[in-house]
């Protein structure tokens, strides 16, 4: 078995339509996927505002690196540029975790580490799976209340944005 939580992101152009591309190359493995929501960019703050969402995955023959390879495919069937770390993109498909894998490989880190500090991918990973544990870390909801104020803020349900 091999379930994973990707969570998605695109602040450019038909942002919805590039949500859809990633849950279409996921395919049949998708098991649940949460609201859009509309965010606050954080890391480069001048840049439009983020769609994000959060999928879980389950696909006994995909391992982390089949995700990882899954995610990219995504990333470039949207057209994807890397230009900016942190800057704007059509799709960006992060792999948050993958059963209990632990990577300390660059090309690979799990759990992704950026995911404490995020509220853009917690509160949907929340609303998907309310009693997520992000592996080394502890319960997501724990990880959420320590997030401060005006960053939780900056994630807008967005229930007029559907994917499925
Ligand atoms: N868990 C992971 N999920 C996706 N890509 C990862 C992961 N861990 C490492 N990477 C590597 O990160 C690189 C992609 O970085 P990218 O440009 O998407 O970073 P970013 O989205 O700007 O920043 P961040 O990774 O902090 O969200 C790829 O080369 C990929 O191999
Ligand atoms: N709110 C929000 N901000 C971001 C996001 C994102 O998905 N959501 N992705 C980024 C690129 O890594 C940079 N900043």
């Amino acid at each position: 078995m091999s379930r994973a939580v990707l969570s998605l992101g695109s602040n450019l152009g038909d942002r919805l339509a590039y949500l859809r591309i990633a849950l279409d190359i996921v395919g049949p493995a998708l098991v649940a996927v949460s609201s859009v929501y509309e965010t606050k960019p954080w890391g480069v703050e001048d840049q439009p505002d983020f769609l994000n969402a959060v999928c879980l995955v389950d696909d006994p023959a995909r391992d982390h690196w089949a995700w990882l390879a899954t995610a990219q495919a995504a990333e470039k069937a949207a057209g994807r540029v890397r230009e900016l770390r942190w800057g704007p993109r059509t799709l960006d498909v992060d792999v948050v975790t993958v059963d209990a894998v632990v990577s300390d490989d660059p090309r690979l880190l799990l759990p992704h580490p950026g995911t404490p500090d995020r509220a853009s991918v917690l509160i949907p990973w929340l609303e998907i799976e309310p009693d997520a544990v992000l592996l080394g870390r502890g319960p997501v909801a724990d990880l959420l209340r320590a997030r401060p104020e005006d960053d939780k803020a900056g994630v807008v349900l967005r229930p007029d944005l559907r994917l499925r």
